[in-house]
This record gives structure tokens, C-alpha cells and sequence, in this order.
């Protein structure tokens, strides 16, 4: 493993984000305690900047976990606009339902438990779409959406340098899948796609048409 960036910037750079919304850091000491995989708070204060830009009308997550990420899509989308979760736990949607409640932010949520590839096929002109799901399952779930993006849409998805495994020559089904996604996707004429090496590395791709 290669850590992507060194662990004291890092928290540097927490240091410069405070945050004291009690569900939101209960989300965070949540994902501590159950060692569960959150996009953290770096790439979810990038998350809220890149939502207020785009103003979506339409958000889909295609894996939420306890819905971290989505927290930050709601507190920066619109009262008009609306954000997807899925993911195939009761639990971790259950859980999510409380957050959004407690934060006044559930009417902006739509929780929709099961195969995030099938759900995220009910949709059509997705305006961001967060691809954050088992990584060998990326560019299935890429191609699968393709036809449901808005023009212009925004596509972002994270751990695209998975611990740094995608340069270490593994060859395990989530690597080989995170590589072969990043080969894709920057090889695609109807997509700009940047790779920023923040946590694990977030991608995100403007879809030129
Ligand atoms: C990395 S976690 C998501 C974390 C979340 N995006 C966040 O940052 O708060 C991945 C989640 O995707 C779910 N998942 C993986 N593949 C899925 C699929 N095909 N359909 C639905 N959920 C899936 C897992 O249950 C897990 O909760």
C-alpha cells in the first residue's frame, strides 16, 4: 500500500476543517468505530463545493453505506433538488434515516434499499452521479448509467488510487477493477476526467455533451 497523501498533511488539513454538526460527526465516529469506509470529511467538504456549483436537480449514489457521502450531497443541493441513496444494507439505509431526520435534511433523500445497479437504472437525467460501490463492480455500474446521465452531467467516484494498489502491480478483482475503470473512463472522447489524489483519489468526469 502507498499511502496517496502523507498523513501529516492530512491533518493539516483536517485541522483547517472544523465541523461540528452533531449527526455529522456521529456519522464520522460511527465509521471509526466499525472501521467502515466513509469518503471522510476532506473529499465531503469537495463533495458540497462541486454540489453547489453544478446546482443538480438530481443526485444518485450508487453505494451509500450509512449515508456520509449523501449527507453531504443533501446539505449542499437545493430544496427542489434530490438525492438517491442506495445500497444493499437495511441497516446502514435504517440508520441513514435517522441522520437525515435529525438534520432536517430528509425530504431532499430518497433511500432505496438493494442492487445499487438496478435502482440507479429507475432514474433518468442524472445530474451527478457518485459511483462509491464494491470496485470491481465500477465500470459495470459506469456503463450500465451511461444512458440515464444528464447532459453535462457530473460522474465522481471515489477510490480510484485504492490505496495506491492501482501502481503497486496487484492483481486482485477490486484492483484489476479500479484500473481497468480509470483506463476506461479517461479513454472516452465524451468525457473531461481529472484524477485528484485526495484520500484515496477522487475522479471526477464532465460529460462534454
Ligand atoms: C464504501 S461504502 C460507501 C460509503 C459511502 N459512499 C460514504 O462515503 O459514506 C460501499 C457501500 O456500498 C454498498 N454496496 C456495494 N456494492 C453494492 C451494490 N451493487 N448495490 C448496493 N450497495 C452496494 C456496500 O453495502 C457498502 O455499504
Amino acid at each position: 500500500m502507498i499511502p496517496i497523501t502523507d498523513s501529516r498533511i492530512e491533518e493539516y488539513l483536517m485541522g483547517l476543517a472544523p465541523e461540528d454538526n452533531p449527526s455529522l460527526l456521529a456519522m464520522e465516529s460511527r465509521a471509526k468505530a466499525l472501521g467502515f469506509p466513509i469518503v471522510d470529511r476532506l473529499v465531503g467538504r469537495f463533495l458540497y463545493i462541486l454540489t453547489r456549483i453544478k446546482q443538480p436537480r438530481l443526485v444518485v449514489e450508487l453505494g451509500s453505506g450509512f449515508g456520509y457521502s449523501a449527507w453531504w450531497f443533501a446539505r449542499a443541493i437545493s430544496i427542489t433538488g434530490k438525492v438517491v441513496m442506495t445500497d444493499y444494507s437495511p441497516t446502514n439505509i435504517a440508520y441513514a434515516r435517522e441522520m437525515f431526520q435529525e438534520s432536517g435534511l430528509s425530504d431532499r433523500v430518497e433511500f432505496r434499499v438493494g442492487d445499487a445497479l438496478n435502482i440507479g437504472r429507475d432514474y433518468r437525467d442524472i445530474d451527478i452521479l457518485f459511483i462509491d460501490l464494491d470496485k470491481h463492480q465500477y465500470r459495470e455500474a459506469m456503463e450500465a448509467m451511461i444512458p440515464h446521465l444528464a447532459p453535462h452531467a457530473l460522474v465522481i467516484a471515489d477510490n480510484v488510487l485504492w490505496y495506491g494498489k492501482v501502481v503497486e502491480g496487484e492483481d486482485d478483482p477490486e484492483t484489476r477493477g479500479i484500473r481497468d475503470f480509470n483506463d476506461f473512463m479517461t479513454g472516452r472522447k465524451d468525457f473531461f476526467t481529472s484524477i485528484l489524489p485526495l484520500r484515496d483519489g477522487v475522479m471526477v468526469a464532465y460529460r462534454l455533451s
